[in-house]
């Protein structure tokens, strides 16, 4: 099976993580990339300021960029990745979705509409038949559906798995790498012997993203989760991967064999960009740490360690590669179950 892809916004930081792992990627095929008016018509190799830690690929350096327009993408293009800024992304992804494009979407934008689906396959996969409401309410041949934020993808999986003790309160404090915040995003100035406790917008998205994820379709609606999520953001000077602190209290007890066997219980899916197992975990108690942890699983992993029993439930820590799970791969996984679900 071939499936012919594109990206929206591929020059950027997100874009390029695309390319790298679509590279080789056994059933999607890249054929058009787009970009900003100003790259239009560039070769790739010309248009992307390319920092990815391999090289581009030869194959798509020659490939010449286009506008981020319906009309200058090929018709046989059956499924987009778009990695465009939420702005660009709001006005845009629509016109591709009436256009009868199914987009498989990284921006922040929408995530919390009624109607469209924010989706970790290997937590709330049935979440995707949210597309059936969304065509008929909106009247569009395509399809969007939504990754998480960044912070959110990482915590998440492990929520999922400590539910089966009733999760009812959750505090999470993240320690979040540069990258998150694009290439211009934060001044050595301002990160090198420092830490910033502020990332505009991302405790809210962790707070109310978490509550959508963990919900439940009834075939019509998501009825979110009741789960009380309170989150702090700060910016450290790590290129790469998310660590958060997190203290989850649940209604029942837990003891750590009980959460380790919870989080080894963690799905796994038949899908080839998703890990085996989904979470990782660590008995050394300075595990996980981003420099050595970020890549497991390809970048896929979800690495816990610190497992704690409190008097609510449990204390951990998580770890996941922000620009990988995080951001370029979890739109791609959502792609590979848009796929076998048929709706490419
Ligand atoms: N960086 C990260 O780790 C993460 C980013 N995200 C989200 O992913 C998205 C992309 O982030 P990132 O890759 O860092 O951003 P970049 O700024 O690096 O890349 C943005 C991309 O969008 C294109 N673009 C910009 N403006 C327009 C426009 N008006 N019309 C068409 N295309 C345009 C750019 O093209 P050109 O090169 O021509 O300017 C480029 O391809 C954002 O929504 C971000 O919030 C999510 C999680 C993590
Ligand atoms: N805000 C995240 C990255 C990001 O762009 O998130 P979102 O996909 O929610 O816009 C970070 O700084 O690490």
């Amino acid at each position: 099976m071939s499936v012919n892809v594109g990206i929206l916004g591929g020059t950027g930081a997100v874009g390029q993580r695309f390319i790298q792992l679509l590279d080789g990627h056994p059933d999607f095929e890249l054929v058009a990339i787009t970009a900003s008016d100003e790259s239009a018509g560039k070769s790739y190799r010309e248009a992307a300021k390319w920092r990815v830690d391999s090289p581009i690929p030869n194959w798509v350096g020659d490939i010449e960029v286009r506008a981020t327009e319906p009309e200058a993408v090929p018709d046989d293009v059956d499924l987009l990745f778009s990695s465009l800024p939420s702005g660009v992304a709001e006005v845009v992804e629509p016109q591709f979705t009436e256009a009868g494009y199914v987009v498989s979407s990284n921006s922040s934008n929408s995530r919390m509409a009624d109607d469209v689906p924010l989706v970790i396959p290997e937590v709330n996969g049935e979440h995707l038949d949210l597309l059936e409401v969304q065509q008929d309410e909106r009247g569009w041949d395509g399809a969007l559906v939504k990754n998480p934020n960044c912070s959110t993808i990482t915590m998440v999986p492990t929520l999922a798995a400590l539910d089966r003790f009733g999760l009812e309160t959750v505090h999470v404090s993240t320690l979040q790498a540069v990258s998150g915040a694009g290439y211009d995003g934060v001044t050595s100035m301002e990160i090198i012997d420092n830490v910033i406790p502020h990332i505009g917008g991302e405790e809210s998205k962790m707070e109310t993203e978490s509550r959508k994820l963990l919900g439940s379709f009834d075939g019509s609606e998501i009825e979110q989760h009741d789960v009380d999520v309170s989150a702090s953001c700060n910016r450290v000077p790590t290129l790469d991967g998310h660590l958060e602190n997190v203290w989850a209290e649940t209604a029942e007890d837990i003891d750590t064999d009980d959460a380790r066997d919870a989080f080894a219980d963690a799905p796994t899916l038949d899908l080839p960009s998703a890990p085996d197992p989904l979470i990782e975990v660590f008995e050394n108690p300075d595990r996980p740490q981003p420099r050595l942890d970020r890549t497991l699983g390809g970048g896929m992993q979800i690495a816990v360690g610190g497992l704690q029993e409190t008097s609510g439930g449990l204390q951990y820590n998580c770890l996941a590669h922000n620009t990988i799970r995080g951001a370029a791969g979890a739109s791609l996984l959502n792609g590979e179950l848009l796929v076998r679900e048929g709706w490419v």
